[in-house]
């Protein structure tokens, strides 16, 4: 099997993926500011770090994905104002948006840790930067990160050039640098706020990942994700204090950033106003379309939004459902044969070598285009050749590969699970082969075995009731 690799932000080198602790993967990704409704820009964040996920537990490892939720900041509390709603109100009203559409896309976060739940963890964090002697207290009580004295600033986003660095450029006047930023908030009137022993307010943006990402991960992780435009300042902030408080380097292994979903020649984004809320996609598209044109890019370029690129997704879903229900219903019928001839050993092969490109795809830099196309050699193969060879083998094979990739591409699950109708006529075409072989059992007048057929299979409800040489059967409700 193929080795992993995948890009690295910071080397800007595909590398070879190695976890800190072997078969433990330990995942972060920057997650939404719920002041709003979820566009679709949002969620191909979502769909991508969860695939993924999905690809290296396929693997065999073992995934731990941590996503953040954003629940008080600058947008949030605006919003409040705006609509003169409380800012909780506004944050859970988002956070229940951001959640059903996590639900509809078919992804899932193992922890989601909000600010306002920690933040005692983030004063203690403060406390140790300003005792490292890496920030400072202004005299408004806001605290500073101090640029200057972590010389690695700059080297994630390839800024070297500290006239690229100026940001929060509202509180110029009492930082020492333009690119000092803050920890810390002071308290101004109308807003939230907490105590600190520095005085009160609340945290600022960037410290909230590095204390949550090693709340859970530890201080050394593997993956930290999100989209290109966190790389600068907010990966770079974030690296800064985490290195600064926990002298570990590398903090993150691997950078691993997604590119963003454009209208036009612009990033999708709430200040531009041209987004699509991901609410209203699921209703024209459906949201497992949505997951697959995702997909339909490598995750690393923009994804411009065009309708006649999100129907080329809509109509590869609908071949795939349909080669679904295809192998479903050959391996229904498909007879179990001994032998094999050479056409069907060659079929095999093509499978295997399909399944091989497959991982060959992802491991190279999850490059989740190249498996679709794969993919779709695959349903030429079953609709072209498997669905007139429907030998067992085959056919079972398929079916098998089939549940590997969607492992992977996650949109298939409600395909393949058995209904409860096909689950019972299963049961049933069971029942009567075993009475059918039970009648025989009686003519061979093998009273014992069929005597412990019928005791066994009452102590599952189904009772049997012999007439002569004919046997009926009925299930207790
Ligand atoms: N247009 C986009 N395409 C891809 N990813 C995006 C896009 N906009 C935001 N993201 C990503 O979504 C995640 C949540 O972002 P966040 O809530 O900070 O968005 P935002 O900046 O408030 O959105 P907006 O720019 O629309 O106001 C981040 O990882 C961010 O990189
Ligand atoms: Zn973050």
């Amino acid at each position: 099997m193929y080795g992993i690799k995948i890009y690295n932000t910071l080397t800007r080198k595909i590398e070879e993926f190695k976890p800190v602790s072997p078969g433990f993967v330990k995942m972060y990704v920057c997650g939404p500011t719920v002041y709003d409704y979820n566009h679709i820009g949002h969620g191909r964040v979502y769909v991508v770090y969860d695939a993924l996920k999905r690809y290296l537990a396929l693997r065999g490892y073992h995934v731990l994905h941590v996503m953040n939720i954003t629940d008080i900041d600058d947008k949030i509390i605006n919003r409040a104002h705006q609509e003169k709603r409380d800012w909780r109100e506004i944050a859970e009203t988002y956070t229940r948006d951001y959640l059903e559409s996590l639900g509809k896309l078919n992804v899932k976060v193992d922890l989601h840790p909000r600010v306002t739940e920690h933040i005692k963890e983030i004063i203690e964090f403060i406390q140790i930067l300003i005792d490292k002697g890496y920030a400072y207290v202004a005299p408004s009580g806001s605290v500073y990160f101090e640029v200057d004295k972590y010389p690695e600033y700059g080297e994630l986003s390839g800024r070297t050039n500290k006239e690229l660095w100026s940001q929060e450029k509202e509180f110029i006047s009492e930082k020492k640098k333009p690119y000092d930023f803050a920890l810390w908030k002071a308290w101004k009137p109308g807003e939230p706020h907490w105590d600190a022993p520095w005085g009160k307010g609340r945290p600022g943006w960037h410290i909230e990942c590095s204390v949550m990402s090693s709340r859970y991960l530890g201080r050394q992780f593997d993956i930290h994700g999100g989209g290109t435009d966190l790389i600068f300042p907010h990966h770079e902030n974030e690296r800064a204090q985490s290195e600064a408080a926990f002298g570990v380097k590398p903090w993150v292994k691997y950078w691993v950033h997604t590119g963003m979903v454009m209208m036009g020649s612009e990033k999708m984004s709430k200040s531009l106003g041209n987004i699509i809320p991901l609410r209203e996609a699921f209703k024209e598209w459906g949201p497992e379309t949505l997951r697959l044109w995702y997909l339909t890019s490598h995750y690393r370029r923009p994804l411009v939004f065009t309708e006649e690129s999100i129907r080329q997704a809509q109509k590869y879903y609908e071949r795939l459902v349909s080669v679904t229900n295809t192998i479903k219903k050959l391996s229904r019928e498909a007879v179990s044969l001994h032998r094999m001839n050479d056409e069907d050993l060659k079929i095999l092969e093509k499978l295997l070598e399909i399944r091989s490109r497959f991982h060959e795809a992802l491991s190279n830099d999850f490059n989740t285009p190249q498996a679709l196309a794969v993919i779709s050699e695959f349903m030429t193969l079953v609709f072209k050749e498997i669905q007139y060879n429907p030998k067992y083998m085959l056919v079972l094979t398929a079916y098998k590969l089939l549940r590997e990739f969607n492992t992977v591409l996650g949109v298939l699950d409600k395909y393949l699970v058995e209904t409860p109708e096909e689950l019972e006529t299963l049961l049933d075409n069971v029942i009567n082969i075993v009475v059918d072989i039970r009648r025989e059992l009686r003519e061979r007048k093998l009273y014992d075995l069929a005597d412990r057929i019928r005791s066994e299979l009452g102590k599952h409800g189904i009772i049997l009731m012999d007439r002569g040489k004919e046997t009926t059967w009925m299930r207790r409700k």
